[in-house]
């Protein structure tokens, strides 16, 4: 007997991973930059190729607390006499003399001539006498000048996120200030008239705002600035006028809401009145209804109303959408197979994210299970989760047991 199609499916639903790279191809990479200092760069997407303007380490040093030496005077004798010291930021100034060793500390330059540290826990020290246990080889604990990088070597390359490492990594190789691409601006508004702002009392009939919460996260995460439009009510043209302010102050206009084909369902209509829809529905679930076009300059977005599809089609086409506007290369997601441990019910009709628990079992297998029910308003679905089953477009009811695809939630999502 033939699996049942999914309803809410029919031909000619293009699949996400057809439809997805044509969405991409219809945005470009902000050409705009800027400069910022270095405490304002986290999150910010790199806008040129970076050098280091320093060998690192700039000088060799010591990686211990200990003593510094000639290999060589080992081998004449393991008593050697303190000469002086070595710290960091005061490095020792004499001149080298033979069958002498230096105190040392981590970090402090090695002092010319000197070629090998010993850890102070394998020395003995009696007064200025320092019997030294010899290390295998000569350079043993010392961190060479320019062993991590040259001056001239590229460090960071143009369209990286910068994270508190390259916050890191910047200030090692000197840079104050550093050229990012500009913070774009997503227009966010929901619309809906059942729609009440989170601390007011709901009539009957009502429900809070959630997508503005999950949505206004997502967003923080993209590292955009949110431009924040309220809820609009279900008039098209309290809509419309809410597009012409977005489109105005915008790179991109991002809704929730109104794109399927209700009666109150504006959205898409005015979109199309006022800009250009140029994509809309594909063969995924949730998220059917997504919407994609123009508005003026701006990129519009219409992520579905329901809970879950707005955030699963946020994550799976806005986001690239947004990582490529904003100047970052394609950031492929990561997917791994694991054994089905309760069965999955699913008509052949759309590509199901289904929201899921990876673990290890005692054998330390791969092992997955849905959250339990999977309806597109159930945000709780989401949270419950760390990551998606993946279930093919034409794939029926599948039996656990099965090996499935699995996508870990990545950082946009935890
Ligand atoms: N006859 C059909 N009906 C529907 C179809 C269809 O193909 N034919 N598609 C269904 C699918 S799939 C989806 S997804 C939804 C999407 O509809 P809309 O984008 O028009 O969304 P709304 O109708 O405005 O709302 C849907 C649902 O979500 C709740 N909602 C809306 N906004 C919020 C918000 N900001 N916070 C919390 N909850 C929100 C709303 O109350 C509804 O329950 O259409 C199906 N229908
Ligand atoms: O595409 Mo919808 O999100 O199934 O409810």
């Amino acid at each position: 007997m033939q699996a049942k199609q999914d309803p809410c499916s029919h031909p000619g639903l293009m699949h996400p991973d057809q439809a997805i790279p044509k969405l991409l191809d219809q945005v470009q990479p902000t050409a705009d930059t800027e400069v910022v200092q270095l405490n304002q760069a986290m999150g910010r997407i790199l806008a040129e190729d970076l050098a280091s303007m320093l060998d690192l380490p700039p000088f060799d040093n010591s990686s211990m607390d200990g003593y510094a030496f000639r290999l060589a005077d080992l081998q004449q004798s393991s008593t050697l006499k303190l000469a002086g010291y070595s710290f960091a930021g005061h490095p020792y100034e004499g001149e080298y003399q033979q069958g002498t060793c230096i105190r040392i500390m981590t970090g402090a330059p090695l002092p010319a001539c000197y070629d090998t540290v010993q850890m102070q826990e394998k020395t003995q020290a009696d007064g200025e006498l320092i019997t030294i246990e010899a290390p295998d080889a000569t350079g043993a604990n010392v961190r060479g000048r320019g062993e991590e990088l040259k001056a001239g070597d590229k460090v960071l390359v143009k369209g990286i996120r910068i994270g508190a490492a390259e916050m890191g990594v910047l200030a090692t190789i000197g840079q104050s200030q550093v050229r990012v691409y500009r913070q774009l601006t997503v227009a966010f508004f929901s619309t809906g008239d059942e729609l009440r702002p989170v601390g007011s009392d709901l009539a009957p009939g009502q429900i809070y705002d959630s997508n503005r919460y999950s949505i206004l996260g997502l967003l923080q995460k993209a590292g955009v600035n949110w431009l924040d439009l309220g809820v609009i009510a279900d008039d098209p043209e309290a809509i419309r006028a809410a597009f012409l302010e977005a489109s105005c102050n915008a790179d991109m206009v991002l809704t929730s809401g109104g794109v399927s084909v209700g009666d109150a369902d504006y959205t898409k209509q005015i979109l199309d009145e006022e800009g250009e829809i140029t994509f809309w529905k594909m063969a995924i679930k949730p998220g059917k209804p997504f919407a994609f076009g123009k508005l003026g300059d701006a990129v519009f977005c219409g992520l579905p109303g329901n809970p879950v599809s707005s955030m699963v089609t946020f994550y799976k086409i806005v986001m690239p959408l947004l990582q490529k506007m904003q100047g970052l290369p394609p950031q492929p997601s990561l997917s791994v197979k694991a054994t089905l441990t309760s069965p999955i019910r699913k008509h052949p009709g759309r590509v199901e994210y289904q929201r899921a628990i990876l673990s290890r079992n005692a054998q330390g297998e791969l092992e997955v299970c849905t959250t339990g029910s999977q309806g597109s308003g159930m945000l709780t679905s989401m949270s419950l989760a760390n990551s998606f089953i993946v279930m093919p477009q034409m794939q029926g009811d599948t039996p656990a047991g099965t090996l499935v695809d699995v996508e870990p939630f990545n950082e946009i999502l935890s």
